[in-house]
């Protein structure tokens, strides 16, 4: 079953006001997503792994998979596009606060895409369904870095500049190998595996309950 992205938004604030906190989702979400990446990889162990985090929740699971990879013994590195202070959400800001601690992995902020070494992997956790508008920057740099790199690439919920809602694209998208999407596919995902890969549908935990009177 597909679903709206007005819809999913309903689900996951009813979720969240039954106790199940949009914590514990975007846990979830970031856990079921390694573990998707690792059946697909296989040993990641040293693997250079980029992580493009956003300012809102999408980017906040990407910040739950840095944490989730490096004890795979994957060397990660988060690029958050913006300064920490811009992070948006209370759920993001826990786990940024948790990888500050961790020194296995590398934190960048800023839009300096130079890295010494060449990324086996790229997640992009950039815009998920809060995307509107055309891509403006340093989220539009970023993802035109990500499509000219040649590593693999993961979408997290939804390849960035994709509108999960109608399936169409802002001016630039990112174009990836693997796209994990939460709870039920959204719409305008299938649309286009031109752009998300191999797609798949995980479960977060969110109580069925809490589709009660929306779905
Ligand atoms: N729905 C659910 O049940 C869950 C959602 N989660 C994640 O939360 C995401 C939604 O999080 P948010 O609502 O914070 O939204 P997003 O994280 O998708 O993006 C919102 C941020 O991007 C900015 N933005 C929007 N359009 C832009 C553009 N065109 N150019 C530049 N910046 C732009 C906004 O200012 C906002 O800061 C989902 O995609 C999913 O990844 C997960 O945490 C798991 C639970
Ligand atoms: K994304």
């Amino acid at each position: 079953m597909e679903i709206t992205v007005d819809q999913m938004y309903q689900i996951e604030n009813k979720g969240h006001d039954m106790g199940f906190l949009k914590k514990f989702m975007m846990e979830n979400a970031g856990a079921a997503s390694v573990r998707r990446l690792v059946d697909k990889l296989g040993n990641i162990e040293s693997k250079n792994i980029v992580i493009f985090v956003g300012l809102g929740n999408n980017g906040g699971d990407g910040l739950v998979m840095a944490r989730h990879l490096a004890g795979y013994g994957a060397k990660v590195t988060v690029v958050l596009l913006g300064t920490f202070e811009k992070i948006k959400t209370e759920e993001s800001n826990w786990n940024w606060s948790i990888l500050e601690k961790m020194t296995s992995v590398k934190l960048m902020t800023g839009n300096s895409f130079n890295f010494h070494f060449t990324p086996d992997v790229i997640v992009d956790a950039i815009l998920g369904t809060g995307i509107s508008g055309e891509i403006k920057e340093p989220y539009a740099s970023a993802i035109n870095f990500i499509n000219q790199t040649d590593c693999f690439k993961f979408a997290v919920d939804v390849p960035s500049g994709l509108d999960p809602q109608t399936g169409e694209t802002a001016n630039i998208c990112t174009k990836c190998d693997m796209t994990v999407t939460f709870h039920k596919m959204k719409q305008g995902i299938p649309k286009r595996k031109d752009l998300t890969g191999e797609l798949f549908v995980e479960k977060i935990g969110i109580p069925p309950e809490a589709e009660e009177g929306i779905l």
